[in-house]
């Protein structure tokens, strides 16, 4: 069985496979400071809780925050008895590797994106993730991330907003009424809304400028599907994206190894 790790700057998640077979998601806030003894009984209480039966021989991880992987390494060989696969290592082999700039450490969950994007619809592909950045990744024709654009995540922007200016509470996203606030909360979330559903937009028709040809764009992360049943701004949603990648990169990994 296969353990999938997704640790973003907000939310770290575990998903179990028994082959092609998805059998549950475990989802924790991110904190580098959580003990692989921590991660074991949070895990192993879920997991009674759900009744599945796990015997896990496999681990692959990819985490934004690179203090958590120590602990999430430990995790892996103290209670499976197995070394992981870590994302954006030199010994996790990629289906097609990155082109960007020397040097450059591109975001792991931008890798495994790429990677279960171009699997499921093949290349010329924008992956729009609404983490705690937003990120755009661009894939080409042949499935190798070429670069793309970091925004703002949606709550960030509220956070920072509320966190700047004394008078401005803290607000949840939604979908206004209007455009034209007529109170407090309306107004951010106005401002918030339709301005990233303008900076989605833009960017994205950029993108396929500058690349001359169509692009078919999917989203992932928690806030697309606000975003997509008000507007249409994407061809997919799919909010297993990036464990789907975890799983590609893994039996890629395999398929070499054998
Ligand atoms: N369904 C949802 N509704 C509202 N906010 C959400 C939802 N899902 C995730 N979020 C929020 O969106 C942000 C990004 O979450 P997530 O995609 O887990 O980020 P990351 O991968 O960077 O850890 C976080 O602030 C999280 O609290
Ligand atoms: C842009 C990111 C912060 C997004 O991760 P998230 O905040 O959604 O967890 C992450 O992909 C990252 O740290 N990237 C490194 C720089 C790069 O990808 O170019
Ligand atoms: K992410």
């Amino acid at each position: 069985m296969l353990l999938a790790i997704d640790c973003g700057n907000t939310n770290t998640v575990f998903s179990i496979w028994d082959g092609e077979k998805f059998l549950c998601t475990l989802r924790t806030s991110t904190h580098h400071a959580r003990t692989a003894d921590a991660y074991f009984t949070w895990f192993s209480t879920l997991i009674k809780h759900y009744g599945i039966e796990t015997d896990i021989t496999d681990v692959i991880i990819s985490s934004t925050v690179p203090r958590v992987v120590f602990n999430l390494r430990v995790f892996a060989d103290r209670f499976f008895n197995c070394r992981p696969l870590v994302v954006g290592r030199p010994e996790c082999a990629l289906p097609t590797e990155p082109r960007v700039d020397e040097g450059t450490i591109v975001g792991p969950d931008r890798l495994v994106n790429t990677a279960g994007a171009f699997e499921r619809h093949g290349g010329d592909l924008i992956v729009v993730d609404f983490g705690t950045a937003t990120t755009f990744d661009v894939v080409s024709a042949d499935g190798a991330y070429i670069g793309g654009v970091i925004a703002p995540g949606v709550n960030l922007s509220l956070e920072a907003l509320h966190n700047a200016a004394a008078a401005l509470p803290h607000v949840d996203i939604a979908k206004p009424q209007s455009v034209i606030g007529t109170n407090t909360v309306a107004c951010i979330q106005s401002g918030i809304f339709w301005g990233y559903v303008g900076l989605v937009r833009e960017i994205c028709d950029r993108i396929k400028a500058e690349r001359e040809r169509p692009m078919k764009i999917i989203a992932t992360g928690g806030l697309a599907p606000l975003f997509q049943q008000s507007v249409e701004l994407f061809d997919s949603f799919e909010d297993d994206l990036t464990m789907h990648g975890l799983t590609v990169i893994h039996n890629y990994n395999k398929e070499i190894a054998a």
